[in-house]
């Protein structure tokens, strides 16, 4: 087993032969990072190209015909733009999405005439990842000491209450005019997706990322890139426990070459390994030299909302995973809204504060807050763009920025 590149390889081939070798592999690799590359997993690199430009397609229609199959957060899918709020900076990622699931979509999956066999196509590729992740949760099981086939069990696609999805992922180009006011205009930025809106001057341009930093509630999270050894993807260590959000200092990027996937454990998987497997955050930077799109295909295996999840020491309370998913979403919301209200009450606060800054800046021009500027202005390579603050309203009062009054967000499913 190699650790090039930072992290473990798995290596899939022969893995009926092979099974006690990878289990071996996988078992540290998860242990001590929560994130490997699997080479040999059976999906070609035609079928998951064919993926990638089913995506594109589809993020290539105009918003008015993708705001046809709208994000249903109950049901976990469907299409959403700067709406998926991470619970560590309360602030969106820098991109759309397209979520499919298994059961229970009809009125999601875009019609013949928005993508030609949008749907078989998909489904058949959703199938594929399966047989991948049905692979390597038998490894899991067996490493674990549960029967080999105690987590292909509940996590059965079969089932109509089946949580398993596939997610497609566009983040923008950021050549110069992302957050310029035609952008920031857009119905989606002003429409508070997530009761949070994009909009004004942003001066905390460097709080943004593509995908902030967050863990996945899942079991396991397949992950395609289709530009290889020029990704952003980065990864953090030493998560000790499952409800946590302190992240670690120390970032460790992932350069996937052609065909790998990477495979990260989620919430799910480290609750039933009594922590042992590793749920480590990871984040999505903003570039800084090539600022065109970046897309991902993210395939999110879960267990069936009605698996009951307990690890083997039984030290923590037996849940089923709709609960768990339940409990994860409100922790994330408290989050996020405690965040937001700071932010809001740190902007009343620079705003009482304005008129001396600027009196003492026009005096002194050489200030700490102006290297920060100048690092907004660099990251855009245009000292003529318009700045824009993010704005975050109260819902009671939208005018408002008082800190007491604090935010009502709609539940954001963070994965
Ligand atoms: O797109 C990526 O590289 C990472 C996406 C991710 O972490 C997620 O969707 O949970
Ligand atoms: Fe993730």
């Amino acid at each position: 087993m190699s650790t090039k590149r930072n992290f473990r390889t798995i290596d899939l081939a022969n893995f009926e032969q092979r099974k006690e070798s990878i289990i071996k592999d996988i078992m540290t690799a998860a242990t001590e990072q929560g994130f490997f590359y699997v080479i040999n997993h059976g999906i070609s690199d035609k079928e998951i190209q064919t993926m990638f430009e089913t995506g594109q397609q589809f993020f290539a229609l105009p918003d008015s015909t993708k705001a046809n199959y709208p994000l249903d957060v109950p049901r976990n899918a469907g299409w959403e733009k700067f709406a998926q709020l991470r619970p560590q900076t309360g602030l969106p990622d820098l991109k759309e999405s397209m979520q499919l699931a298994f059961h229970h979509i009809p009125d999601l999956w875009p019609t013949q005439q928005d993508v030609p066999n949008f749907q078989p196509k998909v489904q058949h590729f959703m199938e594929q990842c399966n047989t991948v992740s049905q692979q390597l949760l038998e490894c899991f099981a067996l490493g674990l000491g549960f029967p080999q086939d105690f987590f292909t069990r509940c996590h059965d696609v079969s089932q109509p209450d089946s949580l398993n999805s596939l997610r497609f992922q566009h983040y923008f180009d950021l050549t110069g005019t992302f957050l310029d006011e035609k952008t920031m205009s857009t119905p989606e930025a002003k429409t508070e997706m997530g009761h949070c809106s994009l909009e004004d001057s942003v001066d905390d341009l460097d709080e943004y990322y593509r995908a902030g930093p967050h863990t996945d509630p899942d079991t396991l999270t397949l992950l395609f890139q289709n530009n290889p050894g020029h990704d952003a993807l980065e990864a953090c260590q030493d998560r000790d426990d499952v409800t946590q959000f302190v992240q670690g200092t120390h970032w460790l990027p992932l350069c996937p070459q052609k065909n790998e996937l990477v495979c990260n454990i989620g919430d799910m998987l480290m609750r039933w390994s009594d922590d042992l497997l590793k749920s480590n955050f990871h984040r999505v930077k903003r570039p800084t030299e090539d600022l065109s799109s970046r897309y991902t295909i993210a395939y999110f295996t879960q267990a069936n909302k009605s698996a009951i999840i307990q690890g083997r020491t039984k030290y923590t309370e037996p849940l089923t995973a709709g609960d768990f998913l339940r409990q994860a979403m409100e922790r994330n919301h408290q989050r996020v809204k405690m965040l937001i209200d700071q932010r809001i009450a740190r902007k009343k606060q620079q705003q009482q504060h304005q008129p001396r800054q600027q009196s003492s800046e026009s005096q002194s021009n050489q200030s700490a807050d102006d290297d920060d500027g100048d690092k907004t202005h660099d990251y855009h390579n245009n000292h003529n763009h318009h700045r824009h603050h993010l704005h975050l309203q109260s819902s009671s009062s939208p005018s408002s920025t008082s800190p007491q009054q604090t935010t009502t967000l709609a539940p954001v499913l963070a994965i």
